[in-house]
């Protein structure tokens, strides 16, 4: 079944018990071997020899010995692309941050001195987390990891599940194993050996230092309560309980809540869950929380704090064609492609105390991703002292429109964002949903009702105090290299007196009127078109002949002449169309279509950004397939990316970047190179 994890896990837990089963190091070695730990193998196979009592057996043994002896000689590819111990990362933060605060966002993080690029500013294990509930099956509802097919559940409810014993340890369950004394063994084993027998049989990893938290033990005194109430409020009886088991019951978490902006169906919602999770929680802990007024006043605060502080743990998903350690540990092979999109999935959500106090941007200095249960920011470009550092909490410019972004911020966080991309008027709020001037030679801009909207609430902004934001904007519009973007900003903002008269429908360079409704509909039309190519493309059901890639190039025509050129749908047709491509094996077409794809990215995020990162993924991987040579300048590009985003845990967190690297200095090129 090629689950070698897992069968490494059985020889350890038959080996706790019995020690001298020689059968068992015979396996562990066998497993070792297919893991390509030649060392431990080595090991298990020399261990298992001293503990074999039968003549045929020892000499069995013997020959798999010198077999495996010479075959750690040879080194393999799949050795160096699993190589844990090269993975392991030992970083603290190094940058000073200060609290600052602002009338308008309240307290927020900021730097102390220059900060350069890739700096990780900071690392924080969670105040309280919980997995969500479409993960409770598959991730670890510890360090939220997948779960191996051996995962080990709750010793009292056998409700959650962890993916070893370590985790159920520290998230406060008890395990039976017996620690194995040298006593047992030293009869036949001395030294090295006999090191390794003790290290392997250990009773856990654990180090002692490490704090074991009982963050469920509460919840599984009698009914099943978390399945049934909604996240937050779990997490809100999770950090009750910290709060108790720390004698803290009375302390306020100090962190900002929404309460008072709810509307009222909400607030009520919110008092009904209070007193539900206090009643909930009377079995465990009746004396500490007692069921009056002060408590549920507590709990409704605390949900409220939780609703905007939390944080969502994410992990990469992978196609498992993506991913070169994929569970039958089968590296892609040479030519193999990577297009398919990689998937960003929420599997738990915590609070991190200081970790809240970073406010958003939707053009975030700062990245925060999570190993395990551990939060990490890092900076992705050079910050001066005194600047704010800010995440995004889920939008950013050139990935939503400004209305979307306050949409989403409003809705979820209850607040209106006044973060710089959001005030300031930019070209990829201006562009990313625009249609193009139909009057033949002109470039301009055409928005529709809602976008006008959106941009004269920015230019009211401008007006307000133009002096100030002249030169921002000048600065703005030298970061776009493209002369036709140019054009078009340099007539909007050139003139500090300038402010157009936006109206829907019209260019905003030449005032052409063009026809919405007709604008509309063709876009619809090509968006059925693109959708039904992407179906095609994922169930392998696109042909050369079957007429749907025709199709899907004269609708890109149609979008080309009707949307500006660097609006987004255009780069997702492209995108699309490079997958199609690939599908059916035409791989100078795919990268061009990729090519185009990245190109709008770019010009929409800016260079460097990390969504540019997985389209250089796509690109690379397809270059490397047709031995294009210039796929070095683009692996180089995307790993520039994820090493400013990511630092030094880059590979561990996308595995496939040592693969591409890896295939590109090898030289790993198909035969038609
Ligand atoms: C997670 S807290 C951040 C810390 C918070 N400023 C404090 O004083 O505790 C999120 C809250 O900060 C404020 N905030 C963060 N980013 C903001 C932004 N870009 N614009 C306006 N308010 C913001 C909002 O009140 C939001 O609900």
């Amino acid at each position: 079944m090629s689950l070698f994890e897992e069968s490494l896990r059985d020889c350890n837990r038959v080996l706790s018990i019995s020690p001298k089963y020689a059968k068992a190091w015979y396996r562990r070695g066998k497993v070792n071997t297919s893991l390509l730990n030649y060392e431990d193998a080595i090991c298990d196979l020399k261990v298992a020899l001293d503990f074999e009592g039968t003549s045929s057996g020892k000499r069995q043994i013997q020959n798999d010995l010198k077999l495996m002896e010479s075959q750690s000689k040879t080194e393999s590819t799949f050795q160096e692309l699993s190589g844990k111990d090269q993975l392991v990362i030992d970083e603290l933060p190094q940058a000073k941050l200060q609290c600052v605060s602002t009338p308008i966002k309240g307290r927020g993080r900021a730097s102390l001195f220059d900060i350069p690029p890739a700096s990780l500013v900071h690392q924080e294990e969670p105040y309280a987390a919980i997995i969500l509930k479409n993960f409770r099956d598959t991730h670890c509802h510890f360090c939220f990891n997948e779960l191996p097919a051996d995962n080990v559940p709750c010793t009292s409810c056998s409700i959650p599940l962890y993916c070893s014993e370590l985790c159920q340890l520290q998230a406060g369950g008890l395990i039976s194993r017996k620690c194995v004394t040298s006593k047992a063994i030293d009869d036949i084993l001395s030294g090295e050996l006999l090191k390794y027998v003790l290290k392997v049989t250990a009773e856990s990893d654990l180090d002692p230092s490490r704090e074991c938290i009982t963050e469920h033990g509460h919840e599984c005194c009698g009914v099943n309560w978390p399945v049934v109430l909604p996240t937050q409020v779990v997490l809100a009886g999770r950090i009750l309980v910290k709060l108790v088991e720390l004698k803290e019951n009375l302390k306020d978490l100090d962190l900002s809540h929404n309460y008072v902006h709810l509307p009222p169906e909400s607030k009520v919602e919110l008092h009904v869950y209070s007193i539900v999770l206090i009643y909930c929680m009377q079995s465990s802990y009746k004396s500490e929380l007692e069921l009056h007024g002060a408590t549920f006043a507590k709990v409704i605060v605390l949900i409220s704090q939780i609703k905007i502080n939390s944080m969502a743990i994410v992990r990469m998903k992978y196609a498992d064609m993506y991913n070169p350690l994929n569970q039958s540990g089968n590296a892609p092979l040479p030519g193999d492609t990577m297009t398919n999109n990689l998937e960003q999935v929420r599997v738990g959500q915590a609070i991190y105390l200081s970790g809240s106090l970073f406010n958003h941007s939707c053009v975030p200095n700062v990245h925060a991703y999570f190993t395990s249960r551990t939060l990490l920011i890092r900076t992705t470009e050079f910050v001066l002292p005194g600047c704010p550092l800010e995440l995004s909490y889920g939008p950013q410019v050139g990935q939503w429109d400004y209305s979307n972004r306050q949409r989403f911020l409003q809705d979820n966080y209850s607040f209106k964002c006044e973060c710089s991309g959001c005030t300031k008027v930019n070209l990829p709020d201006l562009v990313l949903n625009a249609f193009r001037c139909a009057k033949l030679n002109c470039s301009g801009v055409v928005l529709d009702d809602c976008m006008v909207e959106h941009q004269k609430h920015k230019f009211c902004h401008l007006q307000e105090t133009p002096e100030i934001h002249s030169m921002e904007h000048q600065r703005e519009v030298d970061k776009l290299m493209n002369d036709e973007v140019k054009n078009i900003a340099g007539l909007m903002f050139g003139h500090s007196n300038y402010f157009p008269d936006i109206q829907s429908g019209c260019c905003l360079k030449c005032g052409y009127a063009s026809d919405l409704k007709s604008l509309h509909a063709t876009v619809d039309e090509a968006d059925l078109i693109f959708q039904s190519l992407k179906g095609a493309a994922v169930s392998n059901e696109v042909y050369a002949g079957n007429g749907i890639l025709s199709n899907a190039l004269s609708s890109l025509n149609d979008l080309k002449s009707t949307l500006h050129s660097y609006n987004k749908k255009l780069a997702e047709a492209e995108d699309i169309l490079a997958e199609a491509f690939c599908s059916v094996g035409e791989m100078q077409q795919a990268i061009d279509h990729c090519i185009i794809s990245i190109q709008i990215l770019k010009k929409l995020y800016g260079p460097g950004h990390i969504a540019l990162g997985n389209e250089l993924v796509k690109l690379s991987s397809l270059q490397l397939a047709l031995g294009d040579t210039a796929a070095a300048d683009t692996v180089y590009e995307m790993d520039n990316i994820f090493s400013n985003y990511y630092g030094n845990h880059a590979e561990l967190m996308f595995p496939y970047l040592r693969y591409l690297k890896r295939e590109l200095a090898d030289g790993v090129w198909p035969a038609n190179a």
